[in-house]
């Protein structure tokens, strides 16, 4: 049975990046999708304002929705303070198998956990059977219609904290308006807008960052 693209890109990884090596995972997926097929992943250029964003916060507790391969999910967790972690969700088991391949061969596996499954089911799980008390960031970046209500969601589970951001993918491209109008009418959001490109191509994009006031 042939393979899958995401099969395709971790098995790039596997033959030809550094085990033990999340820079090294995160530029081999970027080298095959740039090069040989195109993917979802935030990629380096929008990749560089999670980082920057990861850098700032310096969460202890960080929660991404919208795992697929991992790519996004090496490049948290390989700026994360020792005893930091990350819960990632992903509805689609195919690419969760793929990623947990991906973030253990990157060696971040300690630091990741991966929950699979819809996230309005897990959000409201991740108190009690995840011990997570307040959320210190998280990444968007899953169905873009459901950005709005898990955000919707994450606050009136009491996941949200003054302080907490959120740094949300694809508000352009393919981009998800409900929730921007959202957090930036809510004064209990100071939002950031950064103007970057989609993975891989020319085509604009952008992401939006939205500081809960509490
Ligand atoms: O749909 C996206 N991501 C969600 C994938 C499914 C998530 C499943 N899930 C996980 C947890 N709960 C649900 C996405 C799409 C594009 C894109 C851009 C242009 C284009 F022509 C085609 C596609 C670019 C991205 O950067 C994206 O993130
Ligand atoms: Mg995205």
């Amino acid at each position: 049975m042939n393979q899958s693209k995401e099969e395709r890109i971790l098995n790039f990884v596997l033959q030809h990046a550094v085990r033990g090596d999340p820079q090294s995972v995160v530029d081999h997926i970027d080298k095959y999708c740039s090069q040989k097929e195109w993917a979802m992943n935030v990629g380096a250029e929008k990749g560089l304002i999670l980082d920057k964003t990861v850098e700032e916060v310096k969460p202890s507790i960080s929660l991404e929705l919208g795992t697929y391969c991992g790519y996004s999910a090496v490049r948290i967790a390989r700026l994360l303070k020792p005893n930091a972690h990350l819960i990632t969700i992903e509805f689609n088991p195919t690419y969760a198998a793929i990623a947990k391949q991906m973030i253990e061969f990157a060696g971040v596996q300690d630091k990741v956990k991966i929950l699979e499954g819809p996230a309005e089911e897990i959000i409201p799980q991740l108190k009690k059977k995840h011990e997570v008390e307040t959320l210190d960031f998280v990444f968007l970046d899953h169905w873009k219609e459901r950005y709005k209500p898990d955000t919707v969601l994450l606050e009136e589970c009491g996941l949200l904290r003054r302080g907490t951001v959120l740094l949300a993918d694809n508000i352009i491209c393919p981009g998800a308006p409900d929730f921007l109008s959202y957090v930036r009418n809510n004064n209990r959001f100071e939002c950031t807008n950064y103007l970057s490109h989609l993975e891989y191509l020319k085509v604009e994009d952008a992401m939006e960052k939205a500081v809960f006031l509490g």
